[in-house]
Order: C-alpha cells, then structure tokens, then sequence
C-alpha cells in the first residue's frame, strides 16, 4: 500500500542472501529473465527525461520449420504530469509530450509495439462521479486529436500503438466508452477494444460514466503478431481472456488503473495466470502515484470524504506462456519495460502442456448455457 517500496524485486535483491538469490527468483519468477543489451543513448534518454528503463527477454526452442518470430513490446506507465485541476487541454497536452518522450526512448530500444495505461490521457478521475471537467476528456476514437498524434508516432517510429483512451462515440449519440484503439506501424487505426467488465468495487466509480463494451473480444493482425487489449477489471474474469485466445491472440496487452489496497496482492498473479492458461504472452500496465481532486468525495462506506482515490502501484510487467515473467517496473516511478520475446513459445508451451486440446469447451459451453437460465438448478448432491 505504501508508496515508499521502491519494488517487490528490488528489496529481494537487497534482503535474499546472494547464494539463494536465484533459487528464489526460480520459484517466484519461472527463473532469472534475460537482461536486453539496449543502446546506451536509450539509458543517458531515460536518465534525462527521470523514468526507469529495464529491457528482458524470453527464450523459444528453434524449430526446423518455423523462423524465429521475434517481437519487442513496449509497456509505458505514468503519473499524470500536472494537476488535476488545470486546464483538460493543457493536461492532454502535457501528457501528450510525456508520452512522445517515452515512445522515442521506446523506438530506440527497437520496441514494435507499444502500449499506454488505461485511459492514459487524463487522471482516473471516475472515483468522483462528477461529469465536468472528466467527461470533456473523451474523444473520438477514430480521428480524436489522441489518435492523431498515436498515428503520428506509429508512422514516425514504424511501430504499433496501442491507445486506451475515454472515447466518445459521436455516431451513436456522443455516448462514452473506455475503449483501447489499436494503430498500424502504417499509421492506420486498425479498430478498437471496449472494455467488457466494469468495475463496481471501492472508489471505481465507472459505470456512472461508460457501460460494458460491445466490441466484443478482437483481434488485430499486425505485422509482428496477433494482438487483443483486456481493458483492466477484464483481469479479474478468465473467460475474457480466454475468449481473447480463442481469437487467436498471442499477445494480450492489459492497460489498467488500479489502487494498492485493492488489488496490489492479485496484480501478480491474474495476468500470469492468463498467460500460463491461455498459451499467450500477457502485458499488464498499471499508472502510477497518487491523483488529488479539488472536490471530496466519498466512498459509499461511511467514512470520511476525501480527495485521492490511493496509490496507484505501477508494477507493470510481462508473463509468458510458460508462466515466467520479467521483473515489475517501479511502483512509484514512471516506466518503459521493454520485452523481446519470440512468438513460436505460444504453440510450443501448448503443444507441451494441451490446455486448449484438453479444455473440455463443449462441456463448459453446455453447462455454462444451462447455469445462466432464470430457473436454473445447481446440482448438488445431498444425502
Ligand atoms: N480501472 C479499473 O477497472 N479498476 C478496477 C480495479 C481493479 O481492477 O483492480
């Protein structure tokens, strides 16, 4: 909960005896990940622009009929850089020129994908449950001023970018969605995301602002892989993941918000587990600090009205489908993990482990067609 651990990883390697060291990284993190050899200009960039920088990769067997499909992945995570209270242009835009800074050091590091936090260009104000100013932060997600500039970057850098955003669908009367629009290393934007779960838990106010996504669960074909976004509570609901696999996703990124005191004990373990489930590489982000708000609010348990929603912890990392995973970036400090990883590892972990030939989908499909009808009985055996 406390903003002052640096990392989980950084006080093991300050407090676990060096003779055990990868003993318990073994256990804890499916061993001690590849460090990524990246240009020092991209160091001196990060240094200078104050955030973290730490590059992993992740091993596949070769094959005889199959290349190599090697893809470096970009995970970002941040602090908003101004108040809350400042002007909505004025933090868009400020956010605008923290993302662009990142995304260069990113491109450096031969990164081909890269993906920002849940609604990344503004402050997770939905704890409010106010309208104004936070609802004049959705755009289009089609031609907003947010995916202009992510076009801009895509074509610059020869990269795909992934852009959570608040979106606002004017052809549909102007309704919002909390939506990740998915953009080419063309410059196109190749569709978008919505998110399928929405919070009701704690200070996560957001169906007062967005309901449940209709997009369904896409895939989008890039050149470097097949890719889907499960917008963060997502995480906490294994069929959509596995709903994003069966689509045929080999990299599932998962942009999010989330507080310590709610989730920072299952922050490792869902996204991982996803990633072992589903035979696929998984890419959780979380942003980082604490957010105030002029107007208190309250959390609907009877306590005290306050100002800031908690810390948001960071920690984003990346899990493979053999259930390892690189360190966590910082929890307190804004963040570029770069991750290579070679996609033959997805069919390899499942012709080795057969969840998908094993998962048994028809007697779920049944049983789960059965157990939503209103007069539905469960089955339990009584003496
Ligand atoms: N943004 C969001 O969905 N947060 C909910 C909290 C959580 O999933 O940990």
């Amino acid at each position: 909960m406390a903003a002052t651990l640096e990392s989980l990883e950084s006080c093991l390697e300050r407090h676990i005896p060096p003779e055990d060291l990868a003993e318990v990284k073994r256990i804890l993190y499916g061993g001690e990940a590849r460090k990524l050899n990246l240009p020092s200009a991209a160091w001196s960039a990060a240094q200078e622009g104050d955030f973290e920088l730490q590059g992993y990769g992740f091993e596949a067997a070769p094959e005889q009929l199959r290349r190599p499909r090697i893809v470096r992945v970009g995970l970002v995570q941040n602090k908003i850089p101004l108040p809350t209270d400042t002007p909505v242009a004025v933090q868009v835009a400020a956010l605008h020129r923290r993302i662009e800074e990142i995304v260069a050091v990113a491109a450096m590091c031969g990164v081909n994908i890269v993906c920002f936090q849940e609604a990344w260009t503004m402050p997770f104000a939905f704890c409010t449950r106010e309208k104004l100013p936070w609802t004049e932060f959705a755009e289009s997600a089609e031609d907003g001023p947010t995916t202009k500039f992510c076009q801009e970057l895509a074509k610059k850098y020869n990269l795909v970018v992934v852009s959570p955003i608040l979106e606002r669908d004017e052809v549909h009367g102007g309704i919002l969605w909390n939506t990740a629009v998915v953009i080419s290393n063309s410059g196109a934007v190749l569709g978008k995301s919505r998110k399928n779960h929405i919070p009701r838990v704690g200070d996560f106010n957001e169906s007062t602002y967005y309901m449940e996504g209709n997009t369904g669960h896409p895939v989008f074909q890039t050149q470097f892989g097949a890719i889907a976004v499960n917008i963060c509570y997502g995480r906490h609901h294994p069929l959509n993941w596995l709903m994003f696999s069966m689509n045929g996703a080999e990299i599932i990124f998962n942009p999010s918000a989330t507080i310590g005191t709610l989730s920072e004990s299952l922050w490792p373990i869902e996204a991982r587990n996803a990633a072992i489930a589903n035979h696929c590489f998984t890419c959780p982000i979380n942003r980082v600090g604490t957010e105030y708000y002029k107007n208190a609010f309250t959390s609907g348990d009877g306590g005290k009205a306050h100002h800031e929603l908690g810390h948001f912890y960071g920690s984003s990392y990346v899990a493979a489908p053999d259930g390892s995973r690189t360190p966590g970036l910082s929890r307190t400090r804004d963040g570029l993990l770069v991750a290579e990883m070679d996609l033959n590892l997805c069919r390899q972990v499942g012709d080795k482990w057969n969840f998908k030939m094993t998962g048994r989908y028809d007697m779920y499909a049944e049983k789960l067609a059965e157990a939503i009808q209103p007069y539905f009985m469960p089955s339990i055996i009584k003496e």
